[in-house]
């Protein structure tokens, strides 16, 4: 069987998407999905996301780590997927959609490639002794470093994710430098395994960890720099709880194709 799919990017962070909303595509087969994501022998991504027909909504978004296993929340396929649907025709500026957390908002640009997505309202924030540790649609270890762009994010976000507290429902690691304007963050993802370029959760819950930090309340915008670009979280903090939090950055069609599956 021939599948045509999709390739997007959102500050790096890639994706193979899929529109199954006829519901063709079998997709509880995570050799199938961990053999697309693969780099050398598919078509590569840190996820795989299915753009499908949801009652009360405009579309569903079922999204899988690398790896083939389904996951919590993605930030940016979730603004990867919102220009896919309007891509497709789907939707035009505005949408609500479903994901594995719960129902978005997202607002997408007339040129279709700058995506603002409302994530999950945050209440709590634990520490692990110095690091910061919260749930913004997927967990998040937050923690404040030097000299980031020489460390090895791999070896040390590896250690983390996969030490005594974290290892059975794993973590993603985010590593964070204050800069001049905002802050520059480098991000270990569970499922993928790997460093990736972007993290969308990951730099929600930097934003919404360095206001708590730095005792900021009020209506917040941080600037953050990644690897494969700039991205920009805005939210609301009473110094308890963080609402009307948005993400956002690009979101790019890199090319599509078919693969036989
Ligand atoms: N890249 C994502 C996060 C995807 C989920 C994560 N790997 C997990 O399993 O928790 C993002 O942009 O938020």
């Amino acid at each position: 069987m021939k599948l045509h799919f999709y390739k997007y990017q959102g500050a790096g962070n890639d994706f193979i998407l899929i529109d199954n909303r006829d519901n063709s595509v079998d997709h509880h087969n995570p050799k199938l999905i961990s053999g697309l994501c693969d780099r050398r022998f598919g078509i590569g991504g840190d996820g795989l996301m299915l753009l499908q027909n949801k009652e009360g909504y405009d579309f569903e978004m079922v999204y899988y780590n690398a790896d083939g296993q389904p996951s919590s929340m993605c930030g940016n396929g979730g603004r990867c997927i919102v220009a896919f649907a309007k891509f497709l025709g789907v939707i035009e500026s505005e949408t609500e959609f479903l994901a594995v957390d719960g129902p978005h908002y997202a607002k997408i640009s007339d040129e279709g490639d700058w995506v603002s997505l409302q994530m999950i309202d945050v209440n709590d924030v634990s520490k692990d002794a110095e690091a910061y540790v919260l749930n913004t649609g997927s967990p998040h270890y937050v923690k404040l470093v030097d000299g980031l762009e020489q460390r090895n994010v791999y070896q040390e976000g590896h250690a983390i994710r996969n030490n005594a507290t974290y290892r059975k429902n794993g973590i993603n690691v985010n590593f964070v430098e204050p800069m001049e304007e905002g802050y520059f963050v480098r991000t270990f993802e569970r499922g993928v395994e790997d460093e990736t370029f972007a993290c969308g959760t990951g730099v929600t819950a930097v934003a919404l960890a360095m206001a708590q930090h730095n005792e900021q309340t009020g209506h917040i915008t941080t600037p953050i720099k990644v690897l494969g670009g700039n991205l920009n979280i805005r939210f609301d903090y009473d110094g308890k709880a963080f609402t009307d939090i948005f993400l956002e950055g690009p979101a790019v069609k890199v090319f599509e194709g078919e693969v036989v599956i």
